[in-house]
């Protein structure tokens, strides 16, 4: 029986060692339906790291993990038939023609092949790459790899929807369409969780904001909220200050200044 349940995704205490180094420590974190979630945080930081967890790839963490309701850990993997996922890269897939890449994602998915054949067609020519879906990968520029990657992840229709750095590379045309696609999705009850470097973006699509600074939960709250609990405007100054950033001029001068060093042995 299905659960019914608001609840898209509940982490509680969830800590993670890389070789005896704590990379998530003690994340606890509910996820509604129809939310757009921009999950933020320095470099290393922990995100890409919660995600894996999520999608199953990482098994060796401790506290829990739910998707639509049920403990991910208790084998059952069929919500990740309902959940959509844009990796950071996929090349391990440059082999493969567009539509190959498609198809395959399509059965793993389940999918009726006639009816992923359709689809998938059908939404290349909506981001007009209907002239390559017999090309390989490997022959795509990066912005028509990153279409391909989204496309993979909206396939089947997914509820949950795990995005890294979605935009990179595409052009500001093409980064409007998909972020309108998001909110039309999240209106329509999909939940996203959204990790990205740019700011601007997650400011303006996210309806809440988690910024994870060396795997921990910081901030926790609408834009609004985040602006609240800091002194500074933009989602990139609040980024600096709730991660204690002060000092890029002095690293810029430090680092032009070795750039420019003369040779002291020549
Ligand atoms: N396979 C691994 N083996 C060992 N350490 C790892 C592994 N994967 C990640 N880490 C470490 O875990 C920490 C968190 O990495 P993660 O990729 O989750 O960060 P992130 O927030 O996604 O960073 P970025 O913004 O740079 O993508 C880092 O210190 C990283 O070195």
């Amino acid at each position: 029986m299905e659960l019914v349940t608001d609840k898209m995704l509940t982490l509680k205490n969830l800590t993670m060692d890389y070789g005896g180094k704590r990379v998530l420590n003690g994340v606890n974190l509910e996820v509604s339906k129809g939310q757009i979630i921009g999950y933020i945080g320095p470099n290393g930081a922990g995100k890409s790291t919660t995600v894996k967890i999520m999608l199953g790839l990482i098994e060796n963490y401790q506290g829990e993990v739910e998707i639509f309701g049920k403990n991910i850990a208790a084998g059952d993997p069929s919500y990740k038939k309902r959940i959509g996922y844009v990796p950071e890269n996929a090349e391990a897939y440059d082999n493969l023609t567009a539509s190959e890449y498609l198809l395959f994602t399509a059965e793993l998915y389940g999918m009726d092949r006639k009816y992923a054949e359709e689809k998938v067609l059908k939404l290349m020519t909506e981001f007009d790459l209907g002239h390559a879906l017999h090309m390989r990968l490997s022959s795509f520029s990066k912005g028509m790899k990153q279409k391909v990657l989204i496309i993979s992840s909206l396939l089947h229709d997914p509820d949950l929807l795990f995005l890294d750095e979605p935009l990179s590379g595409l052009d500001a045309n093409s980064m409007m369409v998909i972020q309108e696609i998001l909110v039309q999705l999240a209106a329509q009850g999909k939940t996203i969780f959204y990790s990205s470097h740019i700011m601007d973006l997650v400011e303006k699509i996210s309806s809440r904001i988690i910024l994870l600074v060396k795997g921990e939960v910081v901030a926790d709250g609408s834009f609004q909220e985040l602006q609240e609990m800091s002194e500074e405007g933009t989602l990139a100054e609040i980024f600096n200050q709730l991660t204690g950033f002060t000092d890029h001029k002095n690293r810029a001068e430090k680092f032009v200044s070795i750039v420019q060093e003369e040779n002291a042995n020549a």
